[in-house]
């Protein structure tokens, strides 16, 4: 792919050109060790670290331009340098431009909210495919263009990652397009640019506050992806969530709501909940869905919502939504050679653990015990560890607290964070083992027929991430091995 300089950057707001602005492109980067003869290099002002360091080293490797906030005290003739306000803005714009505006080439939508962005996303993604149409999707489980997987790293990657993504998608024919908007990646510029045809709130519960600091920053980052909404696009939130008004409170789009409890546009109840699914009614219509769990049902309503949104035929999207089943690592229910039932779980917020848990109790209705194994993830909001444990405790009869991807931080240290949640009340339920295989074990082992093992935390992930290194771990895989081990 190659581009003429002045065309890209006439997609930016720029302060100040130096050199010339007559030249061929051949690609665009915001990593040095990636710069080449003809590069467009941009010079990130970084989380770990300024990318302007590397300036030099670009242009040594023949970088044709550099977008930058501040310019080198040395210029070089052969490159033209480009002054932004904002490099990480100027990014994401470059990117749009880079790959010939993919998100107004097809149909994209978003998902943010505390949880339910993947539940919400995939199942998007997997309406539209039923629907007949060509979609893609950018997931914290995996990115999707077609029927392409490919691996993912982040919830919401990187701006040039997305709009490479979406023109791999425009050029496999896809018609629409699903994604994630973590509210890192809104405050981090990575979805600037985009054109979104609707945008979907979930819920706004504690996390990240490590990044955010407070949860003032955190609404605020959120609200930020619907003040970019194009009026031409739709924004669907959850009116039982009081954060609901404040994200539209500025929007340009078109304001739609879901809820259990009151009037709104798409309006669902639970009429059966049970292990293996659910009655439920949506704008007065009965189905049955193989979803549990109250939460899930307002995952689905968005998505019946979103769906109807975007022209599907409703009584279609009705049909279609019995067809639809969990993704990986979300309520995966499996059951023991013993006659217990285990649940994997991606439940790794204080709210996330209370739905799980409070659906599990509903369908077990007294008729087994919760054993519940959680831990907390290091180098992440060290608030919500003490939370998590005192909910876990006060919803399960036995609770195993282990490790959660530790990353740079001593395991001992995050579940003593964890413990301080407890009351005493609590502590003679609730066992440490910092070894997560054992932990689960051991809560097998506890564990009588018509009890639930509640395994939660890390739901789809196959790593245990240590110091930077990402052991194979799969907690499905540890629970199949037990299960072979107990016929
Ligand atoms: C700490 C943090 O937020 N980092 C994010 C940030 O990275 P950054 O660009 O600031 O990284 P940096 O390391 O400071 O580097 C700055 C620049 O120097 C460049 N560089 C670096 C080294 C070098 O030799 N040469 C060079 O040019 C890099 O390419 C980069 O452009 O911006 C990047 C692009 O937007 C993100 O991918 C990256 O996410 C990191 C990987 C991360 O782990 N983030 C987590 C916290 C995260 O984003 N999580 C959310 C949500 C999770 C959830 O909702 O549960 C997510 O969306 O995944
Ligand atoms: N609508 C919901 N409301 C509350 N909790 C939910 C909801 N949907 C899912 N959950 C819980 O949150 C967990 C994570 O769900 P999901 O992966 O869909 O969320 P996410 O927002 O994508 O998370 P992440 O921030 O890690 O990307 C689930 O395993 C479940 O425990
Ligand atoms: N996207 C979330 C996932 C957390 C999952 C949990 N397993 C952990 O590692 O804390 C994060 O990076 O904060
Ligand atoms: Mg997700």
């Amino acid at each position: 792919m190659e581009k003429q300089l002045k065309d890209l950057i006439a997609a930016i707001d720029a302060k100040r050109v130096v050199g010339s602005l007559d030249k061929r492109i051949v690609e665009v980067t915001n990593d040095s060790r990636q710069a080449r003869e003809g590069s467009l290099f941009i010079a990130v002002r970084g989380a770990v670290v300024d990318a302007h360091q590397f300036i030099p080293a670009v242009v040594a490797a023949g970088a044709a331009a550099v977008v930058c906030e501040e310019l080198p005290a040395t210029l070089d003739e052969a490159v033209t340098y480009v002054q932004v306000p904002n490099s990480t803005q100027a990014e994401a714009l470059l990117a749009d431009a880079w790959y010939d505006h993919p998100s107004s080439q097809l149909k994209l939508v978003g998902v943010t909210g505390t949880n339910g962005k993947t539940t919400t996303a995939t199942l998007l993604y997997e309406m539209a495919r039923l629907m007949g149409y060509k979609a893609g999707l950018l997931s914290t489980v995996k990115n999707v263009v077609d029927r392409t997987e490919y691996p993912a790293k982040q919830t919401t990657p990187g701006s040039l990652e997305i709009n490479r993504f979406l023109h791999e998608m425009v050029q496999a024919g896809c018609d629409y397009a699903f994604m994630e908007v973590s509210s890192h990646a809104c405050v981090q510029y990575r979805i600037d640019g985009l054109h979104f045809a609707g945008g979907i709130f979930t819920n706004l519960t504690r996390d990240h506050l490590d990044f955010h600091k407070t949860v003032e920053n955190y609404i605020k980052a959120k609200k930020r992806f619907f003040d970019l909404l194009p009026p031409d696009a739709f924004a669907l939130v959850n009116a039982d969530d009081k954060q609901g008004s404040v994200m539209v409170q500025n929007t340009k789009a078109r304001s739609y709501t879901y809820s259990l409890r009151a009037m709104a546009d798409f309006k669902g109840r639970v009429i059966e909940d049970r292990l293996d699914g659910m009655t439920v009614n949506f704008n007065g219509q009965e189905l049955e869905v193989r979803f549990t769990g109250r939460f899930n049902v307002y995952n689905l309503l968005s998505v019946y919502g979103a769906s109807v949104l975007l022209g599907f035929p409703k009584d279609e999207v009705l049909v279609k939504m019995s067809l639809l089943v969990p993704v990986a690592g979300r309520f995966q229910t499996m059951t023991s050679p013993r006659g217990y039932t285990a649940v994997v779980d991606y439940a790794h917020t204080p709210d996330a653990l209370v739905n799980v848990l409070s659906t599990i109790a509903e369908v077990l209705n007294g008729k087994g015990r919760i054993i519940t194994v959680c831990g907390a993830g290091g180098n992440r909001d060290k608030g919500k560890r003490p939370m998590m444990a005192a909910e876990a405790a006060r919803r399960s009869d036995q609770v195993i607290l282990t490790s959660d991807n530790p990353r740079f931080e001593d395991p001992e240290a995050i579940l003593a964070d964890m413990e301080a949640g407890l009351t005493p009340d609590d502590r003679p339920r609730v066992l440490k083992i910092t070894d997560r295989a054992s932990a689960i074990a051991t809560a097998c082992q506890l564990a009588k027929p018509g009890d639930v093992v509640l395994v939660a935390g890390k739901g789809h992930e196959n790593y245990q991430e240590v110091k930077g290194v990402k052991h194979h771990f799969d907690d499905r895989e540890v629970l199949q091995h037990i299960f072979d081990n107990e016929k």
